[in-house]
């Protein structure tokens, strides 16, 4: 039985599991709007029978019969240490020139806006000391010539990054993998977002209760920073001028941004001018229109399922500056599109930084997406991009993810490249579903807003992938992104595990925002 995750189904030729439970299930089970089936749902019940089917799939999926479990034991002595290991990739085959810029750390934490004038980084401010003949256990020759000794400096770089690449995932998955032990308030909490949407009780799995769970924790910083000051102030009735000042800084605080800001206060005070609603009318009033900024990003509508189209293949450009979660972003999106059981490839890209192309060589080992990438040495992003088409289309990919870079020296380089790659893809695959998307970082907040501002110049950018909003207090600019750049977010991330990226839901982000 496989679900699709951009669709939030499972596939149609597929039936859902049976219900153990015969519990009371929702009455419009069909695509029903959020909040209309709240007087006739049972949510206790819902989340109850809910919760009953995930133990019982936990159950048939992870209990093995003895025999397999004996297997299944003797196995885990020998394979936990390679899990544990970050996926092997082949040797080095990219050999970045001498003249090639030096990547600085995958896992930097403060990436830099692009810029005009500023330099790259070069090879020799790489912290790692030249590794000295005498003191070198290993049997193996020494590098002796320059070339050799950047090469060998470079190779422990990438193991460097391989490592990390894949380390820090890890506790989210081990933290997954268990069927919930209890029927918690955080359990209570998901089931009733999922129910409030029509969800059927056997239609849902740990991994979507585990998700939902993930973003309200994710987004506890913004929530406890501006929303339940916001709550407070909102449920009080019409706002005074006192009021509305501190709604708007409340606001402004989360980087929400001056338009949105303005949109919601205006729109706030007309309703509460016009009737007074009691405090929790008030919140819903509110949370509707932030699903409606978030939903109609710059007044357009959009369809809110964003999946690859059947029978065509679909290319996803991911562009962005170098840090923000791209190749994470790339990696992610290739695991949730095997599991939803789409035909996958990667093509490498970001043929500006050699460590690009090996990052992303992890992610496709990790996640078992074949990877197209150019071994040569200054490769032309767009060279690798049609080598990655000719592959998609003999193989029957659904889905080509194309990393690029994000940092050239300048502007026009940046575009020269972009637009390089985008009539490649044009004319090799005329009929390709192409869709350009933009990686922001929402830590940076409003400073991302600015970096976006230059990608939405040079790429034809068609929606954004917002990262990291786990830990931030400026999970508002999501709806800044809506109301500036007027771009349809598409996925979510909430941390560095392989899971924790999900297409986006404005039902779900208000009510983690507001109602968590
Ligand atoms: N907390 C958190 N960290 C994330 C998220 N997405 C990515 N990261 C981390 O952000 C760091 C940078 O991610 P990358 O995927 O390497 O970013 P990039 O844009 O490809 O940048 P370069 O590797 O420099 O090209 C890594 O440590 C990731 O684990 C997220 O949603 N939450």
């Amino acid at each position: 039985m496989v679900f699709n995750w951009f669709r939030r189904q499972f596939n149609r030729s597929e039936s859902p599991a049976p219900s153990p439970a015969p519990e009371p299930q929702p009455e419009q089970q069909e695509q029903a709007e959020p909040e209309q089936t709240e007087e006739a749902v049972d949510y206790l019940a819902w989340a109850k029978a809910a919760y009953q089917n995930i133990q019982q799939q936990e159950q048939q999926e992870v209990e093995p019969s003895s025999e397999v479990e004996e297997k299944a034991e003797e196995l885990e002595a020998d394979v936990t240490p390679e899990e544990t290991e970050p996926a092997v990739v082949p040797e080095t085959v990219v050999e970045p020139s001498e003249t090639e810029p030096v990547v600085e750390s995958a896992t930097e934490s403060e990436p830099e806006p692009p810029s005009e004038s500023e330099p790259e980084p070069v090879m020799e401010t790489e912290p790692e000391p030249e590794p000295v003949v005498e003191s070198e256990p290993e049997p193996t020759p020494a590098p002796v010539s320059f070339l050799e000794r950047a090469k060998a400096e470079r190779g422990a770089r990438l193991e460097e990054l391989k490592e990390k690449a894949v380390e820090a995932p890890e506790p989210e998955e081990k933290r997954r993998s268990p069927a919930p032990q209890e029927l918690d308030e955080d359990f209570l909490w998901s089931a009733e977002v999922l129910a409030k949407q029509g969800r059927r009780p056997d239609e849902v799995s740990l991994e979507e209760i585990n998700w939902l769970q993930q973003l309200r924790q994710g987004l506890g910083k913004t929530r406890r920073g501006l929303i339940n000051q916001l709550k407070a102030v909102v449920g009080q009735g019409p706002l005074n001028e006192d009021a509305i000042l501190e709604v708007e800084s409340l606001l402004l605080q989360a980087d929400v941004g001056v338009e949105a800001t303005d949109r919601i206060i205006e729109q706030l005070q007309a309703k509460l001018r016009e009737e007074s609603l009691p405090p929790e009318q008030a919140i819903a009033y509110l949370k509707q229109l932030l699903c409606d900024i978030l939903d109609y990003p710059g007044g357009k509508a959009y369809d809110t399922t964003f999946a690859p189209e059947q029978d065509v293949l679909n290319i996803w450009m991911l562009t962005g500056v170098n840090g923000v979660g791209k190749t994470t972003t790339i990696g992610k999106l290739a695991h949730l599109a095997n599991k939803s059981d789409y035909q996958c490839l990667i093509g490498a890209a970001d043929t500006f930084r050699a460590a690009a192309v090996e990052q992303v060589k992890v992610w496709g080992e990790r996640t078992g997406t074949d990877v197209i990438a150019n071994p040569g040495k200054n490769t032309d992003p767009a060279a690798v991009v049609y080598d990655a088409i000719t592959a998609a289309q003999s193989r029957n990919v659904d889905l080509l993810l194309v990393d690029t870079a994000g940092r050239l020296q300048n502007k026009k380089n940046l575009m020269d490249e972009l637009s390089k790659i985008r009539r490649i893809i044009d004319k090799k695959a005329p009929d390709a579903k192409v869709e350009s998307l933009l990686v922001l970082d929402a830590t940076l907040g409003q400073n991302g807003l600015r970096q976006a501002q230059v990608f939405a110049e040079v790429a034809q950018l068609s929606g954004v992938v917002l990262t990291k909003l786990d830990g931030t207090a400026k999970g508002g600019v999501a709806l800044a992104v809506s109301q500036q750049l007027g771009l349809p977010i598409r996925f979510i991330g909430a941390g560095e595990g392989i899971e924790d990226l999900r297409p986006f839901s404005s039902y779900e982000f208000v009510e983690a925002l507001i109602s968590g």
